[in-house]
């Protein structure tokens, strides 16, 4: 009779039970993944999810998009432990910022945001409350209203002539109007919220860069929660709270030199002026606001409002470069407009039919904020027979949405011409067209962004005519986009500007 190894029944209990822990945990997985009700998707990993897939290097909504062609427009991904909703159509756009917004305009809690925004006290990534719905109401009725952009219009005037002027400067030689444009944008965010130019408007200006750059990034603790000592790990994390230190006594400075100047209501009454107004008569809310209150919803000014529109106008010009009959045509609108003016204001723009198809046109294919900003689901909510439960963040591919076939002819084209006699708007109730988003927590600057696109567009248009360097050809401009929470160009734009003189 043979000798058993006494060890040898003790390994093999032992294998069998670590075999057994493993299959039950997959069995697990397994069975959170295949739950019929959640929209289809990707296999996911244990522990992971879909992270493998997404670490590659397509930019998200480029990757989301190819995705959908195979899981749906309603697709499920889980990344790390967060479950995530991708909505890819029109239709199911419908169904999450309209027919349910009420349960998908919540907003999720990330870290480096959260530092950022006080504590997300400030508008875009406050959750849904009665706090958000009083600054949002603020922001909508005093800061960007149709009258107190109005009110700015000669800083927009101000601010673009410096640029037509700082351009001819250099008439012949290569631009990069790249940097020019985003000093003329933050030039007029900067006036409009802080009045005159502030001592320390530049390190305000570079901090706020940075602050881009690191929302813009994947925080791991994001996509794990539940794991507190990742919070307390990230180096992201001191970072985002040192600059939103520096950011704090700037913006504290730039409100208490306004406290100490009384100003009566006037034409010239600045963000931070109107703000001070809504806090010292108290009349939003029992609950008063705040100096940090007051803070974080001018960083929306900025955050939301600088990089945005230049990154558009950015677009815009690439794309009628690289479209030189586009070029021709919006330049050929602009001189019958203004030529007989001789000189260029917004008074006119309203003429400005074929532009103004040009600057959606570039929406439709450059939404600078391509999967909009994240909304997280309040309850349970169930989607074309799919079960959306509570705390899934959604992501609305408007990206892919603006590219959708069955909507767009030649949807890759850039053809301003398709909007020239159409009714479909960005406002948010066409939902094949995006850029704003839709729903409670659509964008509320349209008003101010437009003039910070179309006045300079119509000036570099009309003063001058451009090339590309190098005797590089027109088809052969990189188009390649950034990665971000803003997309924008990955490469700065350099042209060589030709001055006209009217
Ligand atoms: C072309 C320029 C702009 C584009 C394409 C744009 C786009 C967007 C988008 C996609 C959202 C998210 C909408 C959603 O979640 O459904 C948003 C939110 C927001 N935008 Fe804009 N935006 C622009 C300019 C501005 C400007 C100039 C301001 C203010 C000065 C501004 C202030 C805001 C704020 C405060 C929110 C947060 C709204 C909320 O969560 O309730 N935006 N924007």
């Amino acid at each position: 009779m043979e000798l058993q190894n006494p060890f040898s029944n003790i390994i093999f209990m032992l294998s069998f039970l670590i075999l057994l822990v493993l299959f039950k945990i997959v069995q697990r997985w397994s069975f959170n993944n295949s739950t019929t009700k959640l929209p289809p998707g990707p296999w996911k990993l244990p522990l992971i999810g879909n992270l493998h897939q997404i670490i590659s290097r397509s930019l998200p909504h480029h990757l989301f998009k190819k995705l959908a062609e195979k899981y749906g427009p309603l697709m499920h991904l889980k990344l790390g432990e967060v479950p995530y909703v991708i909505v890819s159509s029109p239709e199911m756009a419908k169904e999450v910022m309209k027919t349910h917004d009420l349960t998908f305009c919540d907003r999720p809690n990330l870290l480096l945001s959260t530092i950022w925004s006080y504590n997300a006290t400030n508008i875009v990534f406050a959750t849904y409350c009665e706090h958000w719905r009083q600054v949002r109401k603020i922001c909508v009725i005093e800061l960007l209203s149709a009258k107190r952009v109005q009110s700015f219009r000669s800083i927009r005037e101000d601010e673009v002539t410096n640029l037509v002027k700082s351009i001819t400067a250099s008439e012949g030689s290569v631009v990069n109007l790249t940097r020019k444009i985003f000093s003329m944008t933050n030039g007029i965010t900067a006036r409009a919220a802080f009045g005159k130019r502030n001592r320390n408007q530049d390190v305000f200006i570079s901090a706020m860069e940075k602050v881009l750059v690191l929302l813009g990034g994947f925080e791991i603790a994001d996509l794990y929660p539940s794991i507190k000592m990742l919070q307390c790990m990230s180096r992201e994390k001191t970072k985002m709270e040192k600059i939103h230190r520096e950011l704090d006594m700037i913006m504290q400075d730039i409100i208490d030199d306004h406290r100490s100047i009384h100003k009566e209501a006037s034409n010239d009454e600045d963000l931070v002026d109107v703000l001070l107004k809504i806090q010292q008569e108290n009349y939003y809310s029992e609950h008063p606001l705040t100096d940090d209150n007051m803070k974080s919803i001018i960083q929306d000014m900025f955050i939301a409002g600088t990089e945005t529109s230049s990154e558009v106008l950015l677009w815009a010009m690439s794309e009628m470069v690289k479209n030189p009959k586009v070029l021709e045509e919006a330049q050929i609108e602009v001189r019958r407009v203004f030529d007989k003016k001789g000189y260029v204001d917004e008074s006119e723009l309203h003429q400005l039919i074929y532009l103004k198809s040009v600057v959606k046109e570039t929406l439709r294919l450059h939404p600078v904020a391509p999967l909009l900003i994240p909304r997280e689901s309040m309850k349970p909510c169930q989607i074309n027979g799919y079960e959306i439960p509570a705390k899934t963040r959604v992501m609305v591919n408007a990206w892919a949405i603006g590219r959708d076939s069955r909507y767009w002819v030649e949807a890759e084209s850039f053809k301003p011409e398709r909007f020239v006699n159409s009714t479909i708007e960005f406002k948010g109730t066409d939902f094949e067209f995006i850029p704003f988003g839709a729903g409670r927590r659509m964008c509320p600057g349209i008003a101010f962004a437009l003039p910070n696109i179309e006045l300079p567009l119509a000036q570099l248009l009309c003063h001058f005519d451009w090339k590309l360097p190098n005797k590089m050809k027109n088809e052969e401009l990189d188009m390649t986009e950034s990665f971000g929470i803003t997309v924008g160009r990955k490469h700065d734009l350099c042209l060589i500007p030709i001055t006209r003189r009217l």
